[in-house]
């Protein structure tokens, strides 16, 4: 039976981030929105929440029409932009360090725990996991692309609401370098390490790289992502501070944290629901790969921006947020 890949319906109206003052909102209108976050704005000293709702408005309009807008950017990219290394647009294994590779042999023994999987990663805390990933040359390239993109004159959409720069993946063509390093590198790992989190089901993705560098953003907000578990793989490291920090799963209470600085092509595991953030760099440009891997099955029973079964809305390219829906439950009203 063919599965259609959805979102949920709380994406028009729920987890808006508003940078100056590090909070989500829900926006449904200017008269809710001032309702439902008067007080704890002034509490935040903001003494004209009616300033923000031109922005919570834009992105409100942007969220309506974003299916339209990716698929018109695609081709916008297919049609005007010169790829520098378009050799690293399918994922070939050389990009990828061979100790890598003997993980993944490693997690594809048939007997193969989890314990001892682990053994083989370095283990931070609270199932952090960190490996090389891919070589420093491949690294240096996917720069250089990122970066031939970037001074590209074409417009480009941003990766989310919390990251203002940084290049969305999907738009530049490495959809299914993605899905290959998704399936055939990183499941078997994810299978063992995360099996609660669907990590042997990962069937979607939404990957971008998140550039910080001085006047633009330096640092990321306290946050969880909208996955099951995350990839995050250092591209270079010529540049100062910018750690990772670490504290407890969306569910516990704890004030418990821990860093981790990155390092030149390794790449960190971590639930998605894991709080974490990223500290201000104090000098260079840092680029990360971030790939945010998703499990229909796991998500479908809750979606994890509302905390509710999802209201799926099937969308007609691309992978939506992750949900399914049979083919035949699809209502078509056109
Ligand atoms: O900057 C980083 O290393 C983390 C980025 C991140 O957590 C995200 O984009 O979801
Ligand atoms: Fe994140």
């Amino acid at each position: 039976m063919g599965k259609r890949f959805c979102i949920c319906e709380c994406y028009y109206t729920c987890n808006f981030f508003i940078k100056e003052y590090e909070m989500h909102v829900k926006f449904v209108d200017g008269e809710q929105f001032l309702n439902d976050y008067r007080k704890i704005l002034l509490s935040k000293s903001c003494y004209n929440p009616e300033s923000l709702i031109p922005q919570l408005k834009k992105e409100y309009n942007r969220r309506r029409q974003v299916e339209a807008l990716n698929i018109r950017q695609r081709q916008c990219v297919l049609q005007w932009y010169t790829p520098r290394h378009p050799h690293l647009y399918t994922l070939q294994q050389s990009f990828l360090d061979s100790r890598f590779l003997e993980v993944v042999e490693a997690a594809q023994q048939p007997d193969q725990t989890c314990e001892a999987l682990a053994r083989l990663l370095q283990d931070h805390q609270q199932r952090v996991f960190s490996f090389p990933v891919f070589t420093k040359e491949f690294c240096e390239m996917f720069v250089e692309e990122l970066t031939n993109y970037e001074e590209a004159p074409i417009q480009k959409s941003r990766p989310n609401t919390m990251n203002l720069y940084g290049i969305k993946l999907d738009e530049l063509g490495f959809t299914d370098f993605v899905s290959s390093l998704q399936k055939e590198y990183l499941t078997p790992i994810t299978r063992l390490l995360f099996p609660e989190w669907g990590g042997g089901s990962l069937d979607s993705h939404k990957a971008f790289v998140v550039t910080y560098k001085d006047g633009e953003d330096v640092d990321l907000s306290y946050h969880y992502d909208n996955a099951e578990v995350t990839l995050n793989v250092a591209l270079n490291e010529d540049y100062s501070n910018g750690e990772l920090y670490f504290g407890p799963m969306r569910s516990e209470v704890s004030s418990r944290r821990f860093g981790y600085t990155h390092q030149l092509g390794r790449g960190l595991l971590h639930r998605g629901q894991q709080f974490h953030g990223a500290l201000p760099i104090t000098s260079g440009i840092r680029h990360n790969l971030i790939i945010w891997m998703r499990s229909s099955e796991v998500r479908n029973k809750l979606c994890p921006m509302c905390n509710m079964t999802p209201k799926l809305v099937p969308v007609k390219e691309g992978f939506g947020d992750g949900f399914t829906q049979n083919e035949e439950d699809v209502c078509t009203l056109n």
